[in-house]
């Protein structure tokens, strides 16, 4: 098999800090579900259809989605007959190499940032409040000025929501970025077209704007993105470069519905999963990828501002099934 063989050569034993992070930050969802698929190997004699069905159920609460799931059991259903496996010890590779192979397969995705290749690149980040969207545009100017040694400005547009702006000054000021703000309350396109002036005047490479996240009013959202969008376009004609939707990844499927709303509103080019520490249910990454198939390009792994972490689908996956890896 060749993925499951791969990482273990190449992450078990190995230790970077993005490799800790990782193992660290899904170490709640690892232990559940490696735990169960190894405690149904051991109540099991032979793989038959009970086996399966339970099989399902543990990928359904680790919050896979049902489509997905019946995808990844069907894959391990063939692979089990052609390999004419039947001790349920033997398949734990089988099922991390196909969790990768679908989730990789179906097509390639890019989780890089979108730069300009010149001037100013404009990221609009949407989603609903206490989602994490001010820690992450925090954790996100400090990646982008810290690894990419680039220039930042961020635009305090959620003037709806009490606290936002002086919260986002604070991160500000603690990742050492500009901030452009206005009144609480007032339009949040106005801060966007001053931060965009700002950011050209200064020659800043890229500008991170906050929204408001008011899902609840589908109407008056679509006409402020829509807004935002146009004044963006003005002034930087292919902006916004991405626009970057964050999820509580413990609010599991409601997190994709909300995700799958989003996307009717606006564009999104690109998804952050806040809060994947604090969740035991980590298949949401693949239930994004299944039900809306937009790239999850960062992961929140804690609340330290290095705990944003670009997505990376080996370290994900060996985070998530390093107790079936290293049982074998
Ligand atoms: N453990 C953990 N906590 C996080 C992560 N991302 C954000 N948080 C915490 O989640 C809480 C809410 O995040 P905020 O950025 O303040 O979000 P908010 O202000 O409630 O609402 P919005 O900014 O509108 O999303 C804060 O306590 C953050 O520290 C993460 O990846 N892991």
């Amino acid at each position: 098999m060749g993925f499951f063989k791969d990482i273990k050569e190449k992450l078990v034993g190995k230790s970077t800090k993005q490799n800790e992070k990782y193992v660290a930050g899904l170490d709640k969802s690892s232990s559940t579900f490696s735990d169960r698929i190894n405690e149904l190997a051991a109540r099991f004699r032979e793989i038959n259809d009970e086996y399966f069905e339970e099989l399902e159920n543990i990928l359904i609460m680790a919050d896979v989605g049902v489509s997905m799931v019946m995808k990844i059991v069907s894959e391990i259903k063939a692979e089990v007959r052609i390999q004419n496996i039947t001790d349920p010890r033997e398949i734990n590779d089988i099922i991390v190499d196909k969790m990768f192979v679908i989730y990789a397969n179906e097509s390639v995705m890019s989780t890089k940032i979108n730069y300009a290749p010149e001037g100013l690149t404009v990221i609009l980040m949407v989603g609903v409040n206490g989602a994490g969207k001010t820690t992450t545009i925090g954790k996100l100017a400090h990646r982008i000025v810290h690894d990419e040694g680039k220039k930042v400005i961020v635009a305090a547009g959620d003037t709806f929501r009490a606290g936002a702006i002086d919260q986002l000054a604070v991160w500000a000021e603690r990742v050492g970025v500009d901030i452009i703000k206005g009144k609480e309350g007032g339009d949040p396109s106005a801060v966007v077209f001053d931060a965009l002036n700002r950011a050209k005047e200064t020659g800043a490479d890229v500008l991170i704007c906050d929204t408001a996240g008011r899902l609840q009013n589908k109407v008056n959202l679509m006409n402020e993105l829509e807004k935002m969008n146009r004044i963006i376009k003005r002034v930087v004609p292919e902006g916004p470069h991405e626009t970057l939707l964050v999820v509580d990844a413990t609010t599991g499927q409601n997190g994709v519905s909300q995700a799958i709303e989003f996307s009717k509103i606006t564009d999104i080019t690109g998804i952050v999963l806040t809060k994947m520490d604090g969740t035991a249910k980590g298949g949401i990454v693949l239930s994004i990828k299944d039900q809306l198939n937009i790239p999850v390009k960062f992961i929140g792994l804690g609340e330290q501002v290095d705990d944003l972490q670009e997505f990376d689908l080996e370290q994900y996956i060996y985070g998530l099934c390093k107790g079936l890896v290293e049982e074998v």
